[in-house]
């Protein structure tokens, strides 16, 4: 019932809805044609006017008495309605509106764009009321021209601006027209003045049409509005003719360019590259911020000037004539004592060797002479002597001989030359002086980790401040970061000042630089999690290396948003890596050599340091990822082989004296000397400047000992727990060294057999320094209390 009750509600109820205001096509086409004719009658009307609007002046007021005649041709409503348009309206331009009628007609008709009708209007409107005010000037001669509403335009225009202003004004109107609609600029005059004075120089006979060719344009866009008003198919979509309006390309082989004249010359036009989005947005940054400057937040800071470190007046390099022809004839003596004739020798003198490089007589062994290092050592009652057999390179055999008085190379003496000073380096490192008195600087990034090895005394911190220093001296604090691991607690305490300019910690470390073994192990891990957190930044940046990365992200093409941020060199060094091992093993080997792997690309270098340079501290796996290697002088020939893969660190003198390779041939270098009281004074220097307000936090490591609770499973449990539970019952004694020693294990595996023994409750709880007291008396109890577990 209901149902049926709201049909019939609806079906009675369409009154209600909205008036459907869209003509049918025959309405269409009846209103259309009505326009049409009142455009002709209107015409006419207004061309009549011409001819009887004076005679009809009298009959306007009589235009509802039937029986006065007028003379227009559509008698007195046309008399009257030319009258009302042309005298008191717009004059001789309101034949615009008897056209503005007919077209409006046609497109009614035949449903054409409404859109551009109705600029047809607005534009044909403006055209009417211009034209008005200007024949408006003429109006005391024909009124006809302008009409009243031209007229009193006009003369309101004068009162205040006058006739010139008036005129003017009339000129602007043009103008903005012409732009406006048919997008006329300064452009088209001068195209149009250069082709009309080209024509009429080439030929008087072709003047027709390519001197008016923007105008001829703009008429024709006219006159297609028009056709297009007439042409039925043009309310289609008509697909665009190819053939008829493509240009012909120029490079392509089938299109023939046929030109009246062989002279014509062809313009090409310069084309742009387009930009990528990316790209304009960057660009547009880079335009309004510039660059990113990742120095901006310490903008003020001040490098530390040369005058911190200090001269030494046994700098320079002072022949001593005497000593060099001793040497010389030494040489040559015990070399003709073993019938080895020298056609040639020559010395190069360096800050603490001189080498002598000899050219052998044609047909002498070199490896005579290479025997003969210990005699000629003898002969010259010298330590350190080396010989290079033959010198890479070179047609020479080098004999390097220790100077009686050694010069010592001040680091300042480094930092100031200019291979350093104007070197674009990525990390330049200025280690100090070749033997042929160069200055030697290299590039950490390239290295791109240093392994450095030397006994005891032998120049290694030193060796180590010299480099912290180089970058020092270059680095801004935004582009390089240090993590020191200093076991032996002294070396590199004078690094703490810099704390929040160049140091980098873990974010719940008190001090930056890290003393204590066990968190060595964290600090390497939280550099692995950077590690791989920097290759996710720079794979999602598309870059392969740190410095496109940075270099994009200086160039503002990666979104801070999106995680990006500038990344700085990150530069670990351990000093003492061989009491690490020791202490900490597996759990350090393994991130440092997923770091010395892997860490290049993302601006972690390594630069370990180690007195005991035997093979269970440098492992093969670390010695193949540290091709850059230096080795101070060690006691025996085995440790040089452990370091350099070849003999020579041996043979050194100590103090500074090193061999210096990246994987080729051996360079001896005397290492600049800087003194502790010159690191302090740049550390203090640059310490005592504005800095971040933290060091720069490394991500966060949960060690696995953080983890270990008391209750822990039975399952657990080390492999080797049952060993371990043995030891100490034994020992009588609970400590985690103990099965560090006996087990060889890690600190951290031994620290965690404690933790598993005190829940299985073999030993006491913690006791501060002293060492866990042991709950079970003997094997047989702990056999016993193991037993018991089980079930
Ligand atoms: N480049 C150098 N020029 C001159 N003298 C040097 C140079 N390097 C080191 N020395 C001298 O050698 C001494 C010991 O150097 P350094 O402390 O660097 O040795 P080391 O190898 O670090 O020893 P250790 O491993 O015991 O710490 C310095 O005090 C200094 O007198």
């Amino acid at each position: 019932m209901s149902k049926k009750k709201t049909k019939t509600k609806s079906s009675t109820t369409p009154k209600l809805k909205k008036p459907n205001l869209k003509l049918s096509s025959q309405q269409k086409f009846i209103f259309g044609s009505l326009l049409i004719i009142l455009g002709i009658l209107l015409c006419i009307s207004f061309l009549s006017f011409f001819f009887t609007g004076k005679a009809d002046q009298s009959t306007l007021t009589e235009l509802t008495t039937r029986t006065v005649k007028a003379e227009n041709w559509l008698n007195k409503l046309g008399a009257w309605v030319s009258d009302l348009f042309i005298t008191r309206g717009f004059g001789i331009a309101s034949f615009i509106f008897s056209g503005l009628l007919f077209i409006s007609g046609i497109y009614i008709t035949l449903d054409i764009n409404k859109a551009r009708l109705r600029k047809h209007w607005i534009w044909g409107t403006l055209i009417v009321i211009w034209l008005s005010i200007f024949f408006g000037f003429f109006a005391h001669k024909y009124d006809a021209l302008g009409g009243t509403i031209g007229f009193e335009m006009n003369t309101f225009f004068q009162d205040y601006i006058g006739i010139i202003g008036t005129s003017l004004l009339l000129l602007f109107g043009l103008i903005t027209y012409m732009a406006i609609r048919f997008g006329v600029t300064g452009h088209t005059f001068v195209n149009l003045f250069s082709k009309a004075k080209k024509d009429i120089k080439d030929d008087f006979a072709s003047d027709s049409d390519s001197g008016y060719a923007p105008l001829d344009n703009d008429l024709t866009a006219e006159a297609e509005d028009i056709k297009s008003a007439f042409d039925l198919s043009a309310t289609e979509v008509v697909e665009p003719t190819i053939k008829n309006y493509s240009t012909p390309k120029v490079a392509s082989n089938e299109v023939k360019i046929e030109t009246p004249e062989s002279d014509v010359a062809i313009e090409v036009e310069q084309i742009a590259e387009e930009e990528s989005e990316t790209d304009n947005l960057s660009n547009k940054l880079v335009e309004d911020f510039g660059q990113f400057d990742p120095t901006l937040e310490l903008s003020k800071y001040q490098f530390p000037p040369l005058d911190l470190l200090k001269k030494y007046d046994s700098e320079g390099i002072t022949i001593n004539q005497e000593e060099l022809e001793e040497n010389k004839n030494k040489i040559v003596e015990t070399l003709s004592n073993y019938s080895i004739g020298i056609s040639n020798i020559k010395a190069t003198i360096g800050p603490t060797v001189t080498l002598y490089e000899i050219v052998p007589n044609a047909g002498v062994r070199i490896s005579k002479i290479k025997n003969l290092e210990d005699d000629i050592a003898l002969s010259l009652a010298a330590l350190g002597i080396r010989i290079i057999a033959p010198i890479p390179g070179k047609g020479t055999i080098g004999i390097e001989v220790p100077n009686k008085n050694a010069t010592i190379v001040s680091m300042r003496s480094v930092i100031a030359s200019q291979k350093f000073q104007k070197s674009d380096m990525e990390l330049p490192i200025a280690f100090g002086k070749t033997i042929s008195n160069e200055t030697m600087v290299v590039d950490l990034a390239k290295m791109p980790h240093l392994l450095m090895a030397g006994a005891t005394g032998q120049g290694k911190s030193v060796g180590l401040n010299a480099v912290l220093t180089s970058l020092l001296y270059k680095k801004h604090p935004a582009e390089v970061k240090f993590v020191l691991v200093d076991p032996k607690k002294v070396e590199l305490t004078l690094f703490n000042k810099i704390e929040r300019h160049y140091l980098a910690k873990l974010p719940d470390s008190e001090e930056a630089i890290i003393t204590d073994n066990t968190k060595v192990i964290n600090t390497l891990n939280s550099l692995c999690i950077e590690m791989d957190n920097r290759y996710e930044m720079l794979k999602n940046a598309m870059c392969r290396n740190i410095k496109e990365y940075n270099e994009k992200f200086k160039a503002r093409k990666l979104n801070p948003n999106e995680g990006h941020q500038f990344l700085p060199y990150i530069v670990l060094v351990v000093d003492e890596f061989a009491d690490l091992i020791m202490t900490a093993g597996k759990e350090v080997e393994t991130p440092i050599a997923r770091l010395a792997q892997l860490a290049r690309a993302i601006g972690i270098h390594l630069i370990i340091a180690t007195q005991r340079p035997s093979v269970n501290v440098i492992t093969g796996i670390i010695k193949a990822n540290f091709p850059a290697r230096i080795a101070f002088r060690v006691t025996s020939k085995i440790d040089s082989r452990t370091i350099l893969d070849n003999s020579g660190a041996d043979q050194l003198i100590g103090r500074g004296d090193m061999l210096f390779t990246q994987g080729n041939e051996l360079t001896r270098i005397q290492c600049a000397f800087v003194d502790t009281p010159e690191v302090e004074k740049v550390t203090e220097f640059i310490g005592s400047q504005k800095a971040y307000p933290d060091a720069y936090l490394l991500p966060e490591y949960v060690g696995e000992e953080n983890g270990t609770s008391l209750d822990i499973d039975i399952a657990d449990r080390d492999k080797l727990f049952r060993e371990a539970a043995e030891v100490i019952v034994t020992a009588q004694q609970g400590s985690a060294s103990l099965l560090q020693r006996k087990l060889k294990l890690g600190y951290n595996r031994a620290g965690r057999l404690i933790d598993q023994l005190e829940a299985a409750g073999i030993v006491g709880p913690f006791e501060g320094s002293k060492a866990r007291q042991v709950l079970v008396s003997d094997l047989v109890a702990l056999d016993q209390l193991l037993a018991n577990e089980g079930q």
